[in-house]
């Protein structure tokens, strides 16, 4: 049943609102305490962690550091990462990164459990092994993004636009999203933006580029943007990602003469830290 609404949701638009996700509400409530604390240091204090390709991109993002994979202008908000690293690159002392967030981290433990289901309810959907999107060896680079929006931000996103973050897709499997107020627009399959609203209890999950590659678009990543903002507004973001150098084609019990290979393979290692690379180098 679960895996029917799921895959339902999943190939029709790529996006729909968990309930009952069994995460503790405290945890959330606990990781916006922790972000709030962390943004209310000096700027100084912050660039301490700033975000860096030998911290394999953890740590702080200040106001202007990204640019938009889109027009390169720059995002207006602040954001913090935390999460898993590979060996396979110059390995950072992740506990200096997560220090200031022990909850934010409990909290990263419960989504990757519950985007395992998730991702299982997918599998099944698309008649495959439960565990075909997760028998991989490596450490998934699952991330955690702790964002701040201040109305007070300027936009530098080009002149016609107003987004205080960009259209795009994630570079995940899938993204698990909490928004302490409303902001965040996702874009249906008919191409109309919708305002995603704050529901309280429940998380807004939208599926990434790569399942929706892996599952030959049968899956649909959703493309996504934030409005510039009147209130001040934070969102917390979980990406549940491959591990490092997993290479992601779709699968050929998803290929078929009426729905031949769409994308070419694409190695999720070096191809997503290319793209980090080009948004977040000075
Ligand atoms: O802040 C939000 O609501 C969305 C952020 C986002 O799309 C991202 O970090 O990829
Ligand atoms: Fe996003």
């Amino acid at each position: 049943m679960v895996a029917v609404n799921i895959g339902d949701a999943c190939r029709r638009q790529g996006y729909f609102f968990v309930h009952d996700h069994g995460v503790p509400p405290e945890l959330i409530c606990d990781a916006y305490s922790e972000a709030r604390r962390f943004y209310r240091l000096t700027l100084e204090e912050k660039s301490k962690y700033d975000t860096a390709e030998d911290s394999q991109f953890l740590g702080y993002r200040a106001l202007g550091r990204e640019r938009s994979r889109v027009h390169r202008g720059t995002e207006s908000c602040e954001q913090y990462r935390i999460g898993n690293t590979t060996d396979e690159l110059a390995v950072p002392e992740a506990d200096f990164y997560h220090a200031q967030f022990p909850q934010s981290l409990e909290l990263f433990h419960h989504l990757t459990r519950l985007s395992d289901g998730l991702l299982a309810a997918c599998a099944l959907d698309l008649g495959l092994d439960e565990n075909t999107f997760a028998d991989h060896p490596g450490t998934p680079l699952h991330r955690l993004g702790l964002n701040r929006y201040a109305a007070s931000h300027p936009s530098t996103s080009g002149p016609k636009n107003a987004s205080a973050m960009s259209p795009h897709v994630d570079l995940s499997l899938l993204t698990i999203l909490d928004q302490d107020e409303p902001g965040l627009d996702v874009r249906a399959a008919d191409g109309t933006w919708l305002a995603v609203p704050a529901v309280p209890g429940a998380l807004f999950v939208f599926i990434g580029d790569y399942l929706q590659r892996w599952s030959n678009g049968l899956h649909r990543a959703a493309p996504h943007r934030v409005n510039k903002v009147r209130n001040d507004r934070m969102s917390i973001q979980y990406k549940h990602r491959p591990a490092y150098g997993v290479v992601i084609a779709p699968l050929d019990d998803l290929t078929t003469t009426s729905n031949p290979t769409r994308y070419p393979p694409l190695d999720t290692g070096p191809g997503y830290m290319t793209v980090l690379k080009s948004i977040l180098n000075k």
